[in-house]
């Protein structure tokens, strides 16, 4: 009766402007503001719900016990979102913003091309009126910048190399790739630990950099050379930076190069995040005595330890002619070809850092200079959890005083610490045992040959304190540490 008598005096039109009218008032007092993200914008996906999922899916705060759990193609990570009338609060730059995920069912099918889902989803976002713009101006954009980051994290990465001699695949691109797979981590990498840290820490304020490098007008890219004896773990930390980083791996083939326009060919033709790693970098091309080799024969400062020798493909003009020089390089890494794209680190790494030529040492163009050493005890402790599962305190004390009096003299690469524990894995004791004994005759052997080993690195340590010492000077040096290199 009442239902009828209210129908009677209020009709149907009347209800809903009136409905119109008072949530128009609540609208004008209230002081937020709200926005509808849905799934689906007319039929076209839309972007920012997407990426609203994922960012929210990282969110610690989220409250509720019901939420939802995905896991994407090509993707290693299950992602965890919110289930229907869930919300949580993010709080960007100090300011809070409530998320509320809305599922309704879809009434009535509109027309497409493609299905539609049953259910219509969408965020419902607040926030205060008064900031509304900050919404607007950067939160949105946190969000997408954010959806990538998580998206790359997760997604297999790849590893790019130019070895095919310059030609290019059907759709034009210079580079093969393979997905990366490489399971060292910073955790599994044996090193003095604060060392670890310091460069971790210099990863992520570069990865986190944008507006650190935007408003010093600076290229946003880092250089890092790697250098040290073989085997202690240069390739090795580079897969390491790439996993912690999500970045893509371009592993570059200078000798494969033509010329310096090449090279910047290729340069242009990387993505942003990746690393672009130039290994031994001594033995690519001639990176001492620049001058003089701007004026040499035909293919001249193409130089090789050991390798085949490549083609001789003509002078070695600096200004993109037909061989790659330093200045290409440089020019590479440093000038303006290099900040096409952004986010880019340069690795090079070389058993030799005395060979290399000053201008390639300066600060600025190779950011921090790594020395790869030989098997420190901090190291030696982390290849012990790593192959046979010793965490602290699990080893005898006494054969650990005992490994940590040899492990220093025995000046053994990580790598070939690896092969003794590799060889007796599944008996842990005979392992330790014979890596006892191993690191024992090293120190026998390096006595005996009266430290030359130390010597030569004190060498490498010299030349990368004295950066301005000539090429020539240095090309000397290096000859007499080659010469009295012991077998
Ligand atoms: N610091 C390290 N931490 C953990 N494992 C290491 C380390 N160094 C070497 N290894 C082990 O030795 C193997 C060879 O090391 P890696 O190729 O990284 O050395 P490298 O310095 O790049 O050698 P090269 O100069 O010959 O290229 C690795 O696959 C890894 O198993």
């Amino acid at each position: 009766f009442c239902q009828s008598l209210l129908h009677a005096v209020f009709p149907a039109e009347l209800r809903v402007a009136s409905l119109k009218l008072l949530s128009r008032v609540f609208n004008l007092c209230s002081s937020y503001c709200y926005y509808d993200i849905t799934e689906i914008d007319g039929v076209n996906t839309n972007e920012l719900y997407n990426a609203a999922q994922l960012y929210l899916s990282t969110s610690a705060s989220i409250t509720g016990s019901r939420l939802s759990l995905t896991r994407a193609t090509n993707s290693t990570a299950v992602t965890f979102g919110l289930s229907n009338s869930d919300n949580l609060v993010d709080v960007f730059l100090g300011v809070p913003v409530l998320w509320e995920h809305v599922i309704t069912p879809r009434q009535n099918q509109t027309f497409s091309w493609r299905p539609l889902p049953e259910d219509k989803r969408g965020f419902t976002l607040r926030i205060k009126k008064k900031d509304k713009s900050l919404v607007l101006d950067s939160y949105l954009d946190h969000i997408m910048d954010k959806a990538n980051e998580i998206r790359r994290k997760n997604q297999d990465r790849f590893l790019y190399t130019n070895s095919r001699g310059g030609s290019l695949d059907s759709r034009g691109h210079p580079w093969d790739s393979v997905p990366f797979k490489h399971p060292s981590t910073f955790e599994t990498l044996a090193m003095d630990p604060l060392k670890k840290e310091e460069i971790m820490a210099d990863l992520n304020d570069f990865a986190n950099g944008q507006s650190f490098y935007q408003k010093t007008g600076r290229a946003w890219k880092r250089g890092y050379l790697l250098y040290g004896p073989p085997g202690t773990g240069k390739s090795s930390m580079i897969a390491a930076m790439a996993n912690h980083l999500g970045y893509d791996i371009y592993d570059l083939e200078l000798t494969e190069v033509h010329n310096n326009s090449d090279l910047r060919k290729l340069l242009m033709k990387t993505s942003s995040k990746s690393i672009i790693v130039i290994e031994d970098i001594d033995c690519s091309i001639n990176l001492t005595n620049r001058k003089k080799n701007a004026g040499d024969a035909p293919g001249r400062n193409h130089h090789y330890d050991g390798g085949p020798l490549p083609e001789m493909r003509g002078g070695g003009d600096d200004g993109g002619g037909n061989s790659i020089t330093l200045s290409g390089l440089l020019n590479f890494t440093d000038g303006l070809w290099s900040c096409c794209g952004s986010e880019r680190i340069f690795v090079f790494t070389t058993n030799h850092v005395e060979k290399l030529d000053p201008a390639l040492l300066r600060s600025g163009r190779m950011d921090m200079h790594i020395f790869m050493s030989y098997c420190s005890f901090p190291s030696l402790k982390i290849l012990l959890k790593n192959y046979l599962g010793y965490g602290e305190g699990d080893l005898n004390e006494m054969v650990l005083k005992e490994l940590g009096e040899v492990v220093d003299d025995a000046q053994m690469t990580p790598a070939d610490i690896s092969e003794v524990l590799i060889k007796n894995r599944r008996d842990k004791d005979k392992a330790v045992n014979e890596l006892l004994e191993a690191l024992k005759a090293r120190v026998k052997k390096n006595r005996a040959n009266g430290g030359l080993m130390r010597e030569e690195e004190e060498q490498e340590k010299r030349a990368l304190e004295s950066p301005k010492q000539g090429g020539d000077e240095l090309q000397e040096s290096c000859n007499k540490s080659d010469d009295n290199k012991p077998n």
